[in-house]
């Protein structure tokens, strides 16, 4: 039976005294832990319950808001957990042995020869198991000497690209006796900028020695220009893995060829040897480094970073990767990660589910798919006389499936309405007429024979640029074969859906269950952490992820370190003239796009620093900005305060938040000026929603406009909210699963966003949230519990303007 326990903190029950802790303080204990800064209250409880959590092999829902210090929690809390196992393994082994040797001091007379023998098998046992583990820790001492020396010596090879390859080169990657480190900590989130900001999080705590392996793409780390230079991520993958397969294959007696040595070079990666790749990995685990440090390092040994960071991975005690690598079993396969007793922590978890089925998801242009079958055609002709028979019918067989896939399309085509279908796995199976191939040696055929890298290679030579502009990008043919493996999945799995426009049309896999993909995590490691700023609903993550599981289950959810009166949370139903709906219908009203202009107007008259303003969508954004331009309203607004604009497609976004953290910086240097800093327009799961911190003057107030609802007649939207209602109970309040989907979606968009503007425990901020549908509970009970604690409600822009002056007015005078 699966227990939930709560250990939910109020923000009430922080600790007020808390705040005025001195905050350099390094090296407190607290509750035992060792931590960095004297460390708040509801870091206290996360890093205990945290301990716990893993100690006794449970799965942990943990939520702590934005910059509460969630990561230092983390840290401190797991790595003294693993520090404090290895010391109990290490005890009970020490034991065992002593125990052991006293048996065969005082052996059993019944049998004494036998336990004499049993108990010296054990003991070499163990001592095998140690001297392993010893002579690993020599050789990676060995390794790290060599890169050391190396690296001094890599000045006079400077420009020398010709490394000679010795016949250890040949070896693989990975020891054949090599030592798995147990109770691994494998740390997984979004992007590679929040890992590294992870690392920095790690150097700054008391276990900075601890090794460290981060794990990326080849696109993130590959540093051979003949590889990086490559348009698609595809390409990237498959040039690389054919110069390395070239790289490792070399023997020894081409290696004494010093003619041969140039052109032998030509096929391989220059940057590829196993000998360096093993010397690198063990200088990365001496030392923990980001991966621009990694990469520049690598660059400098002319060592490749990509295949290092991976040899890293089995004496790794904390591996960092995105959380699409953990997710997925063909990834978690080939970085040969391990989750057997393995504590793994998947932070920003907030959109886990979406994330898994998007991982498992994927697209086909029709356009492709006429492409791949011409080019398969080309290619079979090429090469049929010398193909086995075997090969010959598989290579058939996936020309066939491709057909069918396009006239499918063109069936489709000839239908005037609708123009949109969905079909369950089975029924496409059937439509394409592919239920009688077995699809299972379709995908092996392909993978083996690296068909898509043949035809990819041989399309190349035989067509020309000008034939189609996606051949270079991509091999439809890997997506293909991945489709196949889609399509052996059974019918509850996904749906395919084929819209068929003019312009494109295009395939598209659907994966619906998130918790099949999930669920080896829950069975094998030895616990499971999700972490976030903000988990709720969490009723959608027991019943959608964990209830496959019958393992306990720990929440955890605390407040904000923020003292109550350092935040204003309110909600605005009307405007100056009308009431304020911002659902499609509600937008088209004449005047109600004024009202955002009215009441950004007022808004930056009282707010100090910086306003962030965002919109329900790019669209939404575009049509505002529009409108007040014709107004005048932005006219004014721009006297006040400088208007960033986020726009759809910008490749900018970097140097638009950098202007206007500028400006907000500068207007902060000149009290009493009638500009009085920065607006910035932004979009609700936009690229300024997330992962962005509007710190301090950065996000004095954090201005929502409406709802992000996801447009209701987006058939893969439809598709999911009818199988939650299919396989999911109704909640408590007669809403449907697939209502409760829909409503939380838009919700933690929101939630994200207005979690950006606190990140310390002396910021303050006001947040406006524009929509008389905040008012109501069944939408302002999904907000953040610190953040609902405190919400006010208000109908009149004046009360509003007023309420938010007074806020300021008394932050300035607590800054006084
Ligand atoms: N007790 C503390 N006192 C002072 N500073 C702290 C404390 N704990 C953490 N910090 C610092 O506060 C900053 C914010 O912490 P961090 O980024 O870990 O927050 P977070 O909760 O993980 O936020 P997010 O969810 O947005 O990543 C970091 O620079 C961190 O080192």
């Amino acid at each position: 039976m699966k227990k939930i326990s709560h250990p939910t903190i109020e923000p009430s029950q922080i600790m007020p005294d808390t705040y005025q802790a001195n905050l350099h303080f390094i090296g407190k204990m607290s509750d035992e832990f060792e931590f960095p800064f004297e460390p708040y209250q509801i870091q206290r409880d996360f890093m205990k319950n945290l301990y716990e959590t893993i100690e006794q092999k449970k799965i942990g829902i943990f939520e702590s808001p934005t910059g509460t210090g969630k990561s230092l929690s983390i840290i401190c809390s797991v790595l003294k957990w693993q520090r404090d196992q290895k010391e109990r393994e290490e005890k009970e082994i020490r034991e065992k042995m002593e125990s052991l040797k006293k048996e065969v001091d005082e052996p059993d007379w019944v049998n004494e020869q036998y336990q004499q023998q049993k108990v010296q098998q054990l003991i070499s046992e163990k001592q095998a198991a140690t001297e392993k583990v010893s002579r690993r820790q020599k050789r990676v001492l060995k390794s790290r000497k060599r890169f050391k020396r190396e690296q001094n010596k890599e000045n006079s090879w400077e420009g020398d690209v010709g490394v000679r390859y010795s016949s250890s080169d040949c070896s693989s990657d990975s020891d054949p006796g090599e030592i798995e480190y147990s109770n691994k900590i494998y740390y997984c989130s979004r992007t590679h900028s929040q890992l590294s900001q992870f690392i920095h999080e790690i150097k700054k705590s008391p276990y900075s020695t601890v090794k460290v392996t981060i794990l990326g793409s080849r696109s993130n780390l590959c540093i051979n220009p003949a590889v990086t230079q490559l348009r698609s991520n595809y390409l990237v993958n498959e040039r690389c893995l054919e110069l390395r397969q070239n790289s490792a294959a070399t023997n020894k007696q081409e290696e004494e060829e010093e003619e041969k040595e140039k052109k032998r070079r030509k096929g391989k990666c220059e940057f590829y040897s196993s000998r360096k790749v093993r010397d690198f990995s063990a200088h990365i685990l001496s030392e923990i480094q980001d991966i621009e440090s990694l990469v520049g390092g690598a660059g400098e040994a002319r060592t490749c970073p990509y295949y290092s960071t991976r040899a890293a991975v089995p004496e790794a005690e904390v591996v960092l990767l995105p959380y699409n690598m953990m997710l997925h079993r063909d990834q978690r396969k080939s970085l040969n990660v391990r989750l057997k007793d393995a504590v793994v922590i998947i932070d920003e978890a907030h959109n886990l589910i979406e994330t898994i089925n998007e991982i498992h998801s994927l697209t086909i242009q029709e356009k492709d798919c006429v492409t791949t079958h011409r080019k398969l055609s080309l290619y079979l002709r090429k090469v049929k006389a010398r193909l086995k028979p075997i090969n010959l019918l598989h290579c058939k067989q996936v020309i066939h499936c491709v057909s069918q896939i396009s006239s499918c399309f063109k069936k489709l085509h000839t239908q005037k309405q609708p123009r949109t279908y969905l079909f369950t796995i089975g029924d496409f199976q059937t439509k394409t007429d592919l239920a009688d191939i077995n699809l299972f040696d379709l995908v092996k055929f392909i993978r083996e024979s690296h068909l898509a890298q043949k035809v990819q290679g041989y399309q190349d030579d035989v067509m020309t640029s000008s034939d189609d502009v996606t051949i270079h990008s991509r091999s439809v043919l890997a997506d293909i074969a991945s489709l196949f493996t889609c399509l052996t999945n059974a019918d509850t799995a996904g749906r395919v859906l084929l819209v068929c426009e003019t312009e494109s049309s295009y395939l598209r896999y659907i994966s619906l269950k998130s918790e099949d993909p999930f669920l080896p995590l829950l069975r094998e490691c030895r616990s499971v952490i999700l972490a976030g700023g903000t988990m709720e609903p969490v009723g959608e993550v027991q019943q959608q992820l964990l209830a496959a599981s019958s393992r306990d289950v720990t929440l955890f959810s605390c407040g904000h370190v923020i003292p109550p009166q350092n935040l204003l949370p309110i909600t605005l139903s009307h405007g100056e003239e009308m009431e304020l709906n911002f659902s499609f219908e509600g937008r088209k009203r004449p005047g109600i796009l004024q009202e955002v202009g009215n009441i950004l107007l007022q808004l930056c008259q009282v707010v100090p620093g910086g306003v962030v303003c965002f919109f329900p969508s790019y669209q939404c954004l575009t049509d505002c900005k529009t409108t007040l331009q014709r107004s005048g309203h932005l006219d004014k607004i721009s006297k006040i305060k400088t208007v960033f604009c986020d726009e759809a497609g910008s490749k900018n976004s970097d140097g638009i938040l950098e202007s206007y953290s500028k400006r907000v910086r500068s207007a902060r240097a000149a009290p009493g000026a009638v500009n009085t800093g920065a607006i910035l327009l932004s979009v609700l799961g936009g690229r300024m929603s997330e992962g962005i911190n509007f710190s301090d003057d950065l996000g004095r107030c954090v201005v929502v406009v409406g709802l992000p609802f996801a447009n209701p007649s987006d058939p893969v939207l439809q598709e999911k909210i009818r199988y939650l209602d299919s396989t999911l109970k109704s909640t408590e309040e007669g809403r449907t699963p697939g209502q409760t989907y829909y409503e939380n979606k838009c919700m933690k968009s929101v939630n994200q966003a207005i979690g950006r503007a606190i990140r310390h425990a002396n910021d303050f901020a006001s947040i406006v949230l524009l929509d008389k549908r905040y008012g109501t509970e069944r939408i302002n009970k999904k907000l953040p519990a610190w953040i609902r604690k405190h919400l006010r409600h208000s109908s009149s822009l004046q009360h509003t303007s007023q309420t938010v002056r007074d806020f300021f007015k008394e932050r300035r005078e607590d800054t006084v």
